[in-house]
């Protein structure tokens, strides 16, 4: 099938202007009964509280499902992960009992959401689905592995590890899916990315997804992917029309703490993010408003797996309410409660503007961002908003109205 491809302005830099669209003859199927699933399969997916499938969903499971290379986009929490999550569970046969899908992920947290969701939509199937992640037990997953696991869904490191050990067999992995995919294939972790799929199957099916596929990342996928179908979004229709943008401009620094004591009150009465750049500056935000005597939780890659699992546990529960986190938070994770992301400092990427802002607003719902801007940094919120086609507003006076 041929794609779609047009070329911008021809100027020297005309890759950047590139817009990608998807490939032509894509089907769009309005209903999970019209994609030929297992019928446990369905059952699941109704138990799990899903009627429709959603746009991503309508287009994505079917091809991949039929053994295509897809690379993947919509808006944050639209539903990738669940059509990823379905696709698997499709396309495993239940009687072998060895890993026939593997999905990476660039956080711990995230591949163990992955799982969960698996483990929920696939509950009349009886799949195994192991989370293979750094920082946890090694002999757990010795012995999940040598049980037999159809999916496995993990960080890159731990996955190369139990690879090199045999004790994840690669023989029978058919599908290998990257979620987040544009920051899977950034320099990060590249290289243990290239090292695993060297590992896999030859013709091993390969399944990108993210809300963000920045160009850069599509003119590599041809080194290992074969004719990839492309379900692409353009990137003025990527901002969400739930979420309302707004900034506080701050004169310096120092303004920020109060401006966010300020909002406090009208925090409490939600779920919500709050986003710095750096794990020093998380530390240091939450301790100061504990001293201040509110009540924050905080998370970032330095604390032990055993602390990050708490905190994610009692987030997800709706027993604490604000986490202030660094970008280890800001893909993927659903907490369908959240209806506050608050930029405490700006992100350093456009990607990662989106992917913080979509920890809000899941699924069509409504939500609030707000942007701390100190004046030196009011451009970067402006090429945010000219990059995406959107627009940031000072925050209003009756702002706690809209949460
Ligand atoms: N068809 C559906 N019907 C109802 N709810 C759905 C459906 N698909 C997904 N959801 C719910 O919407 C929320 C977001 O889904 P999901 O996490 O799959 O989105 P995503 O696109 O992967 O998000 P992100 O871009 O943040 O990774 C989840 O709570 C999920 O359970």
């Amino acid at each position: 099938m041929a794609v779609r491809r047009e070329r911008g302005d021809g100027l020297p830099d005309r890759f950047l202007h590139i817009q990608y669209e998807s490939t032509k003859g894509v089907e769009v199927l309005s209903g999970f009964d019209q994609m030929n699933l297992r019928e446990d399969l369905i059952r699941g997916i109704y138990a799990y509280g899903f009627e429709r499938p959603s746009a991503i969903q309508q287009r994505a499971i079917k091809p991949i499902v039929n053994g295509h290379d897809v690379i993947a986009q919509a808006q944050s929490g639209t539903g990738k992960t669940a059509a990823i999550s379905i696709a698997m569970l499709q396309s495993v046969d239940m009687q072998l009992k060895d890993t026939q899908a593997l999905c990476l992920s660039p956080t711990r947290e995230l591949a163990v959401q992955i799982q969960k969701v698996v483990l929920a939509l696939g509950n009349y199937l009886n799949v195994h689905c192991h989370a293979c992640i750094g920082g946890t037990n090694l002999g757990e997953d010795l012995r999940k592995l040598h049980f037999g696991q159809h999916i496995v869904s993990g960080t890159p490191g731990r996955v190369l590890d139990m690879i090199r050990r045999k004790t994840l067999r690669t023989s029978n992995i058919k599908m290998i899916v990257l979620d987040e995919a544009d920051e899977m294939l950034n320099k990060g972790f590249k290289r243990q990315i290239y090292y695993i799929h060297r590992f896999l199957p030859p013709n091993t099916q390969v399944i990108l997804i993210s809300a963000t596929m920045p160009n850069e990342v599509l003119e590599i996928t041809n080194k290992f992917m074969t004719n990839p179908i492309r379900i692409l979004i353009k990137r003025d229709e990527l901002t969400l029309e739930g979420i309302k943008h707004f900034f506080v401009a701050v004169e310096c620094e120092e303004w920020k703490f109060d401006t966010l004591c300020d909002l406090y009150d009208s925090l409490t009465i939600s779920q919500a993010f709050i986003f710095c750049r750096t794990k020093r500056k998380v530390n240091w935000l939450s301790e100061k408003m504990r001293a201040s005597n509110f009540t924050v939780s905080s998370i970032h890659g330095d604390m032990p797996q055993k602390e990050r699992d708490a905190i994610m546990k009692e987030f997800h529960s709706g027993q604490t309410r604000v986490l202030i986190t660094t970008d280890i938070l800001a893909r993927g994770i659903d907490v369908q409660q959240v209806s506050l992301v608050i930029n405490y400092d700006l992100p350093n990427s456009r990607e990662l503007y989106i992917h913080r802002i979509g920890r809000s607003g899941r699924f069509g719902r409504n939500s609030v961002v707000i942007n701390f801007v100190k004046l030196e940094d009011i451009t970067i919120l402006r090429d945010i908003e000219q990059y995406y086609s959107t627009q940031i507003d000072e925050m209003p006076m009756n702002i706690a109205e809209m949460l």
